[in-house]
């Protein structure tokens, strides 16, 4: 199995390194723009392999695609993070033909691949992928929901003094602070969260959780690295091992939810063809308008992509 990343920055990197320590697959590529940059972050992983110890191939290349070619999964996480005072949403003028260039040239020598977008803002850049690659929606995908489950799981760890573990979530809707966690569909080994927490805490945790990328963009000046690296790996792992997981990743609905045309957060389940089904929860009228809010909040950035375009 040979995993593509385009971007060898601090997402690109991580998520590299977790296939290679955790040996998910047999070949990673790394690719970046800047010369010389993904030779040595690929170097830097390879150099580890006899410490932790591990044997999956780590090569790095500048901007040559031939290197990705015959990949059965591309993460594409090429583009510019936020800064602090920046929504992910001002970074669609920057990141949008980043990702339509990679994609044209990802597909070119990878014309079976899997894509997984993680470049922001996510939903609109799933989207473009998804235009530019000519693929089926089922095999181009954002990541998003695996992200914030496990942000949501680790604050509720924290306050549970429980192992993240044994959490089990499920968020859903746009990447961006309107991101809706679904605490009726959240247990502590199979016992629902409110048995276990009071009201006021779970939506502390539920707030917290929406604004989780803001809040590590003030802290360090950029946006967060090692779990969404780590996510998108997860999601890898999914795929080639055709795991059958449910995940909540960005896909291009077709009616499900009452939305048409349009990348958004939703449970799926994931194998070796991408998406191998949506799953429709049943949700509540308090949840439909959380959703209804946060799909407003995409399709009005989809407005933006497309007059670009
Ligand atoms: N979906 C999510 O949950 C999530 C989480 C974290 C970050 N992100 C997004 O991922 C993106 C990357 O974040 P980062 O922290 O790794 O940024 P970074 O600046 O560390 O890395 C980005 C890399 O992309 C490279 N690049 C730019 N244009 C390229 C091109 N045309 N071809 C190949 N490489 C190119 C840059 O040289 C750089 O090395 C940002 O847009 C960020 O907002 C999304
Ligand atoms: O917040 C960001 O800008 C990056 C990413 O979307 C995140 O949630 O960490």
């Amino acid at each position: 199995m040979k995993v593509t990343i385009v971007g060898a920055g601090n997402v690109g990197t991580t998520c590299a390194d977790v296939l290679a320590y955790r040996e998910i697959v047999n070949e990673v590529v790394l690719l970046d723009v800047k010369q010389g940059y993904a030779e040595g972050k690929a170097l830097d992983i390879w150099q580890k392999a006899s410490v932790y110890p591990y044997d999956t191939k780590v090569v790095g290349v500048t901007n040559d695609y031939s290197k990705t070619a015959n990949s059965d999964v591309v993460v594409i996480t090429s583009g510019f993070p936020r800064k602090p005072g920046m929504s992910r949403d001002d970074l669609i003028s920057t990141n949008t033909n980043i990702v339509k260039v990679v994609t044209e040239k990802v597909v070119k020598y990878s014309p079976e691949a899997i894509i997984i977008v993680v470049t922001n803002p996510l939903d609109v850049m799933t989207y473009q992928a998804l235009l530019s690659s000519g693929l089926p929606r089922t095999k181009v995908i954002g990541m998003a929901g695996t992200l914030f489950t496990a942000r949501y799981r680790a604050f509720l760890a924290e306050a549970l003094d429980i192992s993240p573990k044994e959490i089990s979530a499920v968020l859903m809707g746009g990447h961006g602070d309107t991101m809706v966690p679904l605490p009726r569909y959240t247990t502590i080994s199979g016992i629902p969260v409110t048995e276990l927490i009071d009201r006021e805490t779970l939506e502390h945790i539920v707030e917290r959780t929406k604004f989780s990328g803001g809040e590590m963009v003030k802290l360090m000046g950029t946006s967060a690295w090692y779990a969404p690296g780590a996510a998108a790996a997860q999601m890898v792992e999914a795929i080639v091992k055709d795991q059958h997981r449910v995940f909540p990743v960005s896909v291009c609905l077709e009616g499900e939810y009452g939305i048409e045309n349009c990348c958004f957060g939703v449970p799926v389940i994931l194998g070796k063809n991408g998406v191998e089904q949506i799953i429709e929860l049943e949700l509540n009228d308090e949840e439909k308008a959380l959703l209804e809010d946060s799909y407003t909040h995409v399709l009005e950035l989809m407005q933006v992509l497309e007059k670009m375009s």
